[in-house]
């Protein structure tokens, strides 16, 4: 294609991402699906342009203020991660000029909110809980791409023999350093022709993802809930540490995640799971259920802000009305998910925000008013499933992975055992 030409498409996807009113991530496959014609490397090249326009926006923004020609178009051209020799042949000499004058200012002489790139309502408790200095290392480490992270299936492989056959396809790849069960790959290979991945030996999935998990602690024979299931995941990972016994019910209130769990489900050769929509966490299901089941997870819908370095439109898509009304869900889901735990079983809440609104505010809000739930140290049962240095991933009790501190996305979790 003509480097004008892809230009112009870069400037076109921008100008639908920037709507705001979908997922980046949908609006990015809907348009390749579109551009049928377009190669890899011009994908690549479109796709990562998005991304770092979305990442540094406000900084790219106040740079465009002073170009010519359509915003998005000015956005492309100071955000392009293609080939430079496209921006050589595509721009005019009054472009090059202004390109030039815009790359060579200094990032670190420019106001703090054009470095940082997050809103003020997500900046301002993060930079008070971190100080500035770790605030800035933070917002850094969100603005990077996340490394590609496996869980190893215990029930199809064990992590050495799965390390193995990935170098041996060419794929170099380590032990994660937290979870038991993780492998960080290097680069972003495409894994899912590889045998390997479709015998359901290995499965993409944040290293924190995989703690969530590990700290449910789910056993042999035991009756498991993971109560927001979505498309499986964490649901995955659980059915494995039960060695495909005991009974694990994936609830979900949005049927079409379910439906995406079925193919992952049949490769894992789990037969432990039964998948169940629910009309909302009140459902008749749950009441059946009550005080029967040995371990419960909560991962609680939420604003995704631990996820930025793969969804950096969240922070723009989000709000503070949002986060308000997500506050609400995620107290009377915990709220109801509790009644599920039998006496001496477990309850695990989490999110992937970063924020103390999601997570230790409604943490402490359900022990008030619950205490019949007794908090459990995260950091002690991390040690009992052989994580290392668990003490590091974990403050007052609480598990908060952060992206600049573990390499992981944020994630936060809150363990009780009932009385
Ligand atoms: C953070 S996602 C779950 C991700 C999933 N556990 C995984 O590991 O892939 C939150 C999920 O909560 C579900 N959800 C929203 N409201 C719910 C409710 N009232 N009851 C149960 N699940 C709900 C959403 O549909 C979404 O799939």
């Amino acid at each position: 294609m003509h480097p004008n030409a892809l230009l112009d498409l870069s400037t076109e996807l921008l100008r639908s991402v920037l709507k705001l009113d979908q997922p980046a991530d949908a609006v990015v496959s809907a348009f390749f699906r579109r551009q049928s014609k377009l190669g890899s490397r011009e994908r690549h090249a479109l796709a990562e342009t998005t991304y770092h326009v979305l990442r540094h926006r406000l900084r790219l923004q106040h740079l465009a203020q002073s170009g010519s020609g359509p915003m998005e178009r000015r956005l492309a051209v100071l955000g392009w991660q293609g080939a430079e020799s496209v921006l050589k042949v595509s721009l005019s000499p009054q472009e090059q000029q202004w390109l030039q004058h815009a790359l060579a200012i200094d990032v670190s002489t420019m106001p703090d909110k054009l470095r940082h790139n997050l809103p003020d309502w997500v900046a301002q408790p993060l930079r008070q809980r971190l100080g500035e200095e770790e605030f800035m290392a933070l917002a850094n480490a969100l603005n990077q791409s996340a490394p590609l992270d496996l869980r190893v299936n215990l029930l199809k492989a064990k992590r050495e023999e799965a390390l193995a056959a990935l170098q041996a396809a060419g794929i170099p790849a380590e032990p994660t350093p937290y979870s038991p069960w993780g492998l960080r790959v290097q680069g972003k290979p495409a894994l899912n022709r590889l045998e390997i991945f479709t015998s359901g030996a290995v499965e993409v999935q944040d290293e924190g993802s995989q703690l969530l998990a590990l700290l449910v602690g789910a056993k042999r024979g035991e009756m498991v809930v993971d109560f927001c299931a979505g498309a499986g995941g964490k649901t995955l990972a659980l059915g494995a540490a039960m060695r495909n016994t005991g009974r694990l019910y994936a609830f979900d209130v949005a049927g079409g995640r379910l439906d995406a769990l079925k193919p992952r489900l049949a490769r894992s050769g789990l037969s432990n799971v039964y998948p169940a929509l629910l009309a909302h966490e009140r459902d008749e299901r749950v009441k059946r259920l009550a005080g029967k089941i040995d371990r419960v997870l909560v991962d609680a819908p939420c604003s995704g802000l631990g996820t930025l370095r793969r969804n950096p439109d969240l922070k723009w898509r989000q709000s503070p009305q949002a986060l308000q009304e997500l506050r609400v869900k995620q107290a009377s889901i915990l709220a109801s998910a509790a009644r599920l735990v039998k006496s001496g079983g477990r309850l695990v809440y989490a999110t992937c925000s970063l924020l103390q609104a999601e997570n230790e505010d409604i943490a402490r809000d359900f022990a008030t008013a619950h205490p019949d739930f007794e908090l459990l140290d995260a950091a002690a049962l991390l040690e009992q499933v052989q994580v290392p240095q668990a003490d590091t991933l974990v403050s007052d009790g609480f598990l908060r992975l952060w992206p600049h501190r573990h390499a992981t996305d944020g994630f936060f979790a809150a363990v009780w055992q009932r009385r």
